[in-house]
């Protein structure tokens, strides 16, 4: 089934799967082959349509759409999007703090401007109010938008018997310099969109959407590759030039929603069943050394993580997907992967099976005072719990990790992203309005 959508016209047969009655039109009157994909990458559906001639920008512009331009990912849904889809080139994050004088009745107006601004962009149509034009000729573009609650919103609020203790703040680590100022918040969100554009636009709309509720405390910037730029989809590499991404966890492994979402129904506290299917993100700004990097051999580098640079495979042998053998020793009677190898140390069977899902976007914020890049990683995880998740993993990095001598973690920040919302509801209203 599908939901046919012009403007703000719907029906209701399936809130999940929407196209644009334009999109319909162009790919059902192409006299060529017709590509139709549906796949469902966990929580949020994602939904493309071409054809031979492409399709017409769902914005309202004139052009016709590849499928990276006409791919539209669903707002509502049982997990925000933007969780578990494939990393989109660019990202931006972007947190805010309620202005003084706002509480439960201002974020709850501003959660809902929020949300009528994300579904309507992320279906490829214009701002509610006073678009910009930035994206007009594009397509969604895969654009997702999540939106989070940092540790001071509940206070805010008048909400602090609502606050999770999974909120509760992460522990200080002996490698952190973090900057306050650019680290927490109220509120926080992350885009994501396959054209730049269309991020862009995105970040602009809901900064102007913040109004005098809320004001941004910080925002960076990021990117991945562009999807179609390798031969076939591969694992992200980063700045350091390693494929990074290998031993996350799977949608398709059993255990993958209980690790990643909080449990829909308890168990818990009923204060806190909101964040039932919600999720955990923890966001650290990790800058990378690039000039001591660069520096060491290859040979070096491959043992500071654990895998070869070239395949991502495991030092002891196979491919990027064969398991590690954590108990193969050399004939130099030495761990062929070396005890404090990066990928050793952050092993779910090192840490008690504590996992999370890494979903980062690297960062260049140009060349720093030293002459150096100011450049690395904007580190985002996700876990249904981040003390069975980041914390433990974090912890064991932060005494014995190889790769410390090559990052710096800047700033830091955890989020309660509520679920994803039904449809006509805007997210957090089980928590602002419950
Ligand atoms: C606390 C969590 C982690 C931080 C912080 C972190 C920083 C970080 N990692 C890389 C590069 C790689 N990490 C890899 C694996 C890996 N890293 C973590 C956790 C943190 N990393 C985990 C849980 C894992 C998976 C371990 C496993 O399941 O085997 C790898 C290897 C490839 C892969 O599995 O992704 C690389 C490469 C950088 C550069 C970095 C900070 C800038
Ligand atoms: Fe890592």
């Amino acid at each position: 089934m599908t939901r046919v959508t012009e403007n703000n016209e719907s029906n209701e047969s399936n809130p999940d799967i929407e196209i644009s009655r334009r999109q319909l039109l162009g790919t059902v009157g192409a006299a060529g082959a017709v590509g139709l994909a549906l796949g469902a990458t966990g929580g949020a559906l994602v939904q493309s349509a071409v054809s031979d001639s492409g399709t017409a920008g769902a914005h309202g512009g004139a052009g016709a759409l590849s499928s990276l331009g006409a791919t539209r990912i669903a707002f509502d849904g049982d997990h925000q999007a933007g969780i578990t889809n494939p990393l989109q080139a660019k990202g931006h994050v972007i947190a805010f703090d309620l202005a003084p004088g706002a509480g439960r009745k201002e974020a709850a107006a501003l959660l809902r401007r929020w949300s009528q601004t994300a579904r309507r962009l992320m279906a490829g149509e214009a701002a509610p109010t006073a678009d910009t034009g930035i994206a007009l000729d594009a397509g969604p573009s895969s654009l997702t938008v999540t939106f989070g609650f940092g540790h001071s919103f509940f206070d805010r609020t008048g909400l602090t018997d609502r606050r999770p203790t999974a909120l509760d703040p992460l522990p200080d680590f002996s490698g952190d310099r973090l900057d306050a100022q650019r680290s927490n918040g109220d509120l926080w969100v992350q885009i994501g969109a396959d054209d730049g554009l269309v991020a862009f636009h995105a970040l602009r709309s809901l900064q102007k959407d913040a109004g005098e509720a809320a004001r941004v405390r910080w925002q960076m910037n990021g990117f991945n590759r562009t999807p179609g730029a390798t031969g076939a989809p591969m694992t992200a590499r980063n700045l350091m030039g390693q494929i990074d991404g290998t031993g996350n966890p799977k949608p398709a492994q059993p255990d993958f929603d209980k690790r990643i979402f909080v449990p829909a129904v308890g168990p818990g506290p009923a204060e806190h069943a909101w964040m039932g299917n919600g999720s955990y993100a923890v966001v650290r700004r990790i800058r990378m050394l690039l000039d001591d990097w660069d520096k060491q051999s290859t040979a070096a580098q491959e043992q500071v993580i654990g895998r070869t640079k070239a395949t991502g495979a495991p030092l002891t042998g196979g491919s990027e997907t064969t398991p590690m053998d954590l108990a193969a020793f050399g004939a130099d009677g030495k761990p062929v992967i070396p005890s404090n190898a990066h990928a050793r140390i952050s092993a779910p069977e090192q840490n008690g099976g504590a996992a999370m899902l890494r979903r980062p976007f690297s960062f260049h914020d140009g060349i720093g005072a030293d002459g150096t890049p100011d450049a690395g990683l904007l580190f985002i995880c996700w876990q249904a719990d981040p003390l069975r998740g980041f914390v433990p993993v974090q912890r064991k990095l932060d005494r014995g990790d190889a790769l410390s001598a090559f990052i710096r973690h800047e700033s830091s920040g955890l989020y309660a992203v509520p679920p994803g919302p039904r449809a006509g509801e805007y997210v957090g209203q089980r928590l602002l309005e419950g």
